[in-house]
């Protein structure tokens, strides 16, 4: 469906794209997971021919995207980071301003704005202004206006930034629908959870370069370590863990009350680790030895945190 090959993009002196490469399936959900300044949007921007690389190449269904500008972009629907939506109009008003841009009209039109409002549980809100609406909504009404073309490919850029768990879960509801419908999507995020649980396939980036990718399960088996040990304290501070961060040398996140230590031998680490805490004076919450997550993998391939 979409490959991309050598991209590089600077900013004057930001190299924000090095030389990055990638190949989404059809109907596949790629997840391209980093932290802050990654080069995420930069990557989705030049996907989606919003933004000019200085060199490489993009083809759809192997055809150059920039050879066939105005065929491609009939594919490509974008969900910016920012919610592009007037404050002052009704949901259903945003949505046909949208559709006409698109050059969709008439019956065409208003069947589509409500195929859409109704997909994403807004029918009842329609007539009401966007000002009106939460952060949730607005972030669904933003998906339904990249939606109102029928593109083939659709980018979302970070769509659950700065909304509460319950509207997040919805806008996974509506990713799920939309991916057993076929949809192929290129989902950015830096939190690993979404990663984890949307993405078949997941990119991490960093620095401008994709420095990993594969199947979650891939991820994982090409890692050397295999287990985390979960410490919740029920106060601590970072001084308070400087001990253990020097024994455990670049294997430990630490997160408020949270300590996340990744290890390839969780049965020699673990006794080590509550002698430690108990020298300490620390007091556990709770302890849990988990599977690896890709917080962990992150960590191991770049020596720093995802939520730096
Ligand atoms: N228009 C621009 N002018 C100058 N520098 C830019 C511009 N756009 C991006 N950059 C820089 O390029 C790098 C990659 O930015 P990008 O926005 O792609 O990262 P990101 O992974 O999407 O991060 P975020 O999650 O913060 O949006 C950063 O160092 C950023 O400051």
């Amino acid at each position: 469906m979409l490959v991309a090959k050598n991209l590089s993009k600077s900013f004057k002196e930001v190299n924000a794209l090095n030389n990055i490469s990638l190949a989404v399936q059809e109907g596949e959900l790629y997840g391209l997971l980093g932290p802050n300044g990654a080069g995420k949007t930069t990557t989705i921007s030049i996907l989606s021919s919003l933004l000019k690389p200085d060199s490489g190449e993009i083809l759809y269904q192997g055809k150059s995207l920039y050879q066939n500008l105005t065929e491609s972009k009939k594919m490509i629907g974008v969900v910016p980071q920012e919610i592009a939506l007037y404050e002052d109009l009704t949901a259903l008003e945003n949505l046909k301003f949208w559709g006409t841009l698109y050059g969709i009209k008439g019956k065409e039109l208003q069947s589509k704005t409500e195929e859409l409002l109704d997909f994403m549980g807004l029918s009842d809100r329609k007539n009401h202004k966007i000002k009106t609406y939460s952060g949730g909504m607005k972030r669904r009404i933003n998906i339904a206006a990249a939606l109102l073309h029928d593109p083939k490919i659709v980018f979302m850029d970070e769509p659950t930034v700065g909304i509460d768990p319950q509207s997040r879960n919805l806008i996974f509801e509506v990713i799920q629908e939309l991916h057993s419908r076929g949809l192929t999507m290129i989902y950015t995020t830096h939190y690993m959870e979404e990663a984890e649980r949307l993405c078949d396939r997941i990119g991490i980036i960093d620095e401008g370069k994709i420095i990993a990718e594969g199947r979650l399960e891939e991820l994982k088996k090409s890692s050397k370590i295999n287990e985390e040990i979960r410490v919740r304290f029920t106060n601590v501070q970072k001084t308070d863990l400087s001990n253990i961060n020097n024994h455990f040398n670049g294997q430990l996140l630490i997160h408020e009350n949270q300590m996340v230590l990744s290890t390839s031998q969780a049965n020699t680490d673990l006794p080590i680790l509550i002698q430690m805490c108990t020298n300490a004076n620390l007091h556990l919450e709770n302890l849990q030895v988990k599977s690896l997550s890709l917080e962990s993998i992150f960590l191991e391939l770049t020596g720093k945190s995802l939520r730096d």
